[in-house]
């Protein structure tokens, strides 16, 4: 199966996620990420059912995170509106994610969606370096330890997958399953600028480390040309041009 690049539409606002994604009119649809900027800004909701019906692969990635009830209320609210992949913070622990994965099914059911979206467990962000992560969370174990740790977590709590950086690929599918989802942000192409990331890898390093799908933003978005830079990647992470 080709390993999909989510595209991150980081976009201010939604004439601008739309005036962006005309450049991809005339090939296969790619599949796009809708972040908390694009959601929450003026006709943010409108626009994932947008993309939905002009039949986009959706990932909506608002990072959940709150007391157990409050996530499966909210995770009922987001199934309804039929996208694929959702993310929530590993670190609101094993009954916030069983709500979030419970509620995403009751509401994808409830709007007569035939695809429960599947949700994504965040470890830790791709924006931390090791150091940043012990001076922040005070934990005393390794950022690789404590991303395995959460992994397990969300995989016995039903939930889908987990985004990490592609450093912690092989080590979260050898701690879950095979088929446990390990998609991964902070990807550069070789030479790009890192930017506020500490994580990054090439798409062709993340899938030779165990990625199953990575998130692309400022690498395509603000590459001269969006649609090659998006077939670089797709090539790069299914080994077709590494
Ligand atoms: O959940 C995410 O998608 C995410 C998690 C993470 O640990 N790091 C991370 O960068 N992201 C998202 O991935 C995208 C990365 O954007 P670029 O750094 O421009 O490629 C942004 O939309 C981030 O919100």
């Amino acid at each position: 199966m080709t390993k999909p690049v989510f595209i991150a539409l980081d976009f201010e606002t939604v004439i601008a996620a739309k005036q962006f994604l005309t450049v991809f009119q005339q090939t296969t649809k790619p599949a796009v990420k809708v972040g908390m900027e694009l959601f929450y800004a003026e006709g943010g909701y409108a626009f994932v059912r947008e993309l939905k019906v002009a039949g986009f692969t959706v990932f909506l990635d608002l990072k959940m995170y709150d007391i157990p009830s409050t996530v499966q209320k909210a995770a009922v609210n987001v199934g309804k509106l039929g996208v694929d992949y959702v993310t929530v913070h590993a670190a609101g622990g094993a009954r916030m994610l069983a709500g979030a994965v419970a509620g995403l099914r009751m509401g994808a059911q409830a709007a007569g969606h035939t695809t429960i979206p599947k949700a994504l467990a965040i470890t830790q962000l791709t924006s931390f370096s090791e150091e940043e992560m012990h001076t922040t969370q005070l934990v005393g174990v390794s950022l690789r330890e404590s991303v395995v740790h959460l992994a397990k977590l969300a995989y016995q709590a039903g939930v889908a997958g987990t985004i990490s950086s592609a450093y912690e690929s092989d080590d979260i599918h050898a701690a879950t399953a095979a088929e446990f989802l390990s998609i991964t942000p902070g990807i550069r192409f070789a030479g790009d600028a890192v930017g506020d990331q500490s994580r990054v890898v090439t798409p062709a390093r993340a899938a030779a480390m165990g990625a199953n799908g990575i998130v692309v933003g400022r690498s395509i978005t603000q590459a001269v040309d969006a649609v090659v830079a998006y077939t670089r990647a797709l090539n790069e992470l299914n080994g077709e041009d590494a």
